[in-house]
């Protein structure tokens, strides 16, 4: 059996990832931007892995993220309870309505538009990364970038402590792969009005190199 699967959207987040990794049976592999290509990406990968006799035995989806402002700060690592499809669903006059609200079944393997991260794994990333802030992680088809939506979002999501774009597409495939999840994030921006001078890139891959040391 192989080890973990630490699945990223960009090659500058894997390698951070790989910078810090101290556990030599980790993949990283970066896979491309937003939910669909990493739902995409990390099926293909789980199956070849597996047609091969060398099964991994855990997905994480890794990488940078925009925090809700209040509730984290940049440069900080963030830990989900559960990867979200916040866009997934209808808009109506009264507000978002989730899928679940629409009565329709996000896959037939009864995945809602919410993955909870598996217990063990949380709880072992937790350990070692005492310093992590646990909350919901939304994933997102657009980055937020309006002070109104980021609102609407807060308001939406009371639990949410950040957003990216592939955590709930990697946690579909890991869980119809049948293996544990989890989603490692650390904060690049802060959600709300678009503006570019105000990302710490830097900070926030020096933070994911540091966190690797946990992905073991
Ligand atoms: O938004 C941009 O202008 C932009 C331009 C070039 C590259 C990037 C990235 O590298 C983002 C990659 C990755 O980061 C996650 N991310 C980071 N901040 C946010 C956010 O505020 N909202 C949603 N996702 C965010 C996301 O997972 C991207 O795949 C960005």
């Amino acid at each position: 059996m192989t080890g973990l699967l630490v699945v990223t959207a960009v090659p500058a987040e894997a390698e951070a990832v790989r910078a810090g990794l101290t556990d030599p049976t980790v993949t990283v592999a970066p896979v491309g931007v937003g939910a669909a290509v990493a739902g995409a990406a990390t099926a293909r990968l789980l199956a070849l892995a597996e047609a091969a006799g060398r099964p991994y035995r855990a997905v994480v989806s890794a990488g940078i993220a925009g925090g809700f402002v209040e509730r984290v700060a940049v440069g900080d690592t963030v830990l989900a309870t559960r990867s979200v499809a916040a866009d997934l669903g209808a808009e109506s006059p009264d507000g978002f309505l989730p899928l679940e609200a629409l009565g329709m079944p996000a896959d037939l393997l009864g995945v809602g538009s919410a993955v909870p991260a598996d217990p063990g794994l949380l709880d072992a990333l937790r350990t070692a990364l005492p310093a992590a802030t646990v909350g919901v992680v939304l994933t997102v088809n657009t980055v937020t970038g309006s002070a109104a939506s980021t609102a609407a979002l807060a308001a939406r999501h009371p639990d949410a402590v950040a957003e990216a774009m592939e955590g709930y597409g990697v946690a579909v495939a890991a869980a119809q792969a049948g293996l544990p999840f989890a989603e490692l994030r650390t904060v690049s921006n802060p959600i709300g009005p678009r503006d570019r001078a105000s990302w710490r890139m830097r900070e926030a891959f020096a933070a994911l190199s540091a966190a690797a040391v946990a992905l073991r």
